[in-house]
């Protein structure tokens, strides 16, 4: 996907596939360049759908942030550009598409693959935070799975810089949210952590832990953290949830002490 020659893409360098994923802010499609054959996943966004001025520079930081990052459980941007009314995210393909569609389909997954999914997220959230880049929106639906099946992050449309009090205006799911961004205190990478807890009860049960019928209630389980686990939860997942699912960021456990876990050493142990 080099692009010496030319300073900037078109849409006229792509034919345009399948549409890969409805978003709230427009569609993806599958895409490939038409010198190289490369094919990648075009993310289209509708200027009219996010304020200019908003859109500009979150894009700008999305993809200054996006392209210093380079590992491969986060999924490649490869550049951006636009036309009058919309702005194009040229990203790596994931073949196998979102995790929430094969937890959807598969109801929910055993140990042993939730484990490496687990594994693999901490190893790129580690990364991240050594790039003093927090998510903030990890969630199954950011979540891509690649042709090996290996678990990519994706979409740092929400991605800040740590730490960040910046209010989070998205008005998708809450039950990713920790109690410290409900409360709309500055938050640091903690809360990726949080939401990694949040994940692997998820990728375990089918469903988010916190779930209720109104979100009033959601943000009451989440902030006195009141969760329930199915008895076919292992004791050892059972511990790793309840050290990330922790109110008080700074007792959550620490990335590196995940990988360590025993749950994780026995479910996915390295080389897998
Ligand atoms: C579904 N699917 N299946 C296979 C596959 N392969 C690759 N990608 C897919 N999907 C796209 C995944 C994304 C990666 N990066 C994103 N980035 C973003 O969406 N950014 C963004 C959003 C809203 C507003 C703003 C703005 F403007 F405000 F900044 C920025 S979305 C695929």
């Amino acid at each position: 996907m080099k692009k010496d020659d030319k300073k900037s893409w078109s849409l006229t360098d792509f034919d345009l596939g399948r549409p890969l994923g409805k978003g709230k802010f427009g569609n993806v499609y599958l895409a490939r360049e038409k010198e190289s054959h490369y094919v990648v996943a075009l993310k289209v966004l509708f200027k009219s759908q996010i304020l200019d001025s908003e859109i500009e520079h979150q894009v700008r930081r999305e993809v200054e942030i996006q392209c210093r990052l380079r590992h491969p459980n986060i999924l490649r941007m490869y550049g951006y550009f636009h036309d009058e009314k919309r702005i194009y995210l040229i990203l790596e393909y994931a073949k196998h598409g979102a995790l929430y569609k094969l937890l959807k389909e598969r109801g929910r997954f055993d140990e042993k693959t939730a484990a490496i999914y687990v594994r693999d997220l901490t190893k790129a959230l580690m990364y991240c935070h050594t790039k003093k880049v927090i998510h903030r929106d990890i969630k199954p639906e950011n979540l891509l799975i690649g042709h090996n099946w290996e678990l990519k992050i994706a979409d740092f449309g929400w991605s800040v810089h740590s730490p960040s009090s910046r209010r989070m205006t998205l008005c998708g799911t809450l039950d990713y949210l920790s109690p410290e961004m409900i409360e709309g205190k500055p938050h640091n990478y903690s809360v990726d952590i949080w939401s990694l807890g949040v994940l692997c009860y998820e990728l375990l049960v089918g469903l988010p832990p916190f779930e209720a019928k109104d979100s009033h209630q959601t943000y009451t389980k989440i902030r006195y953290v009141i969760i329930k686990y199915p008895e076919f939860i292992s004791e050892k997942a059972k511990d790793l949830m309840s050290r990330l699912l922790v109110v008080n960021p700074e007792l959550r456990l620490s990335l590196s002490a995940v990988l360590q876990h025993p749950w994780i050493l026995e479910n996915a142990p390295e080389g897998v």
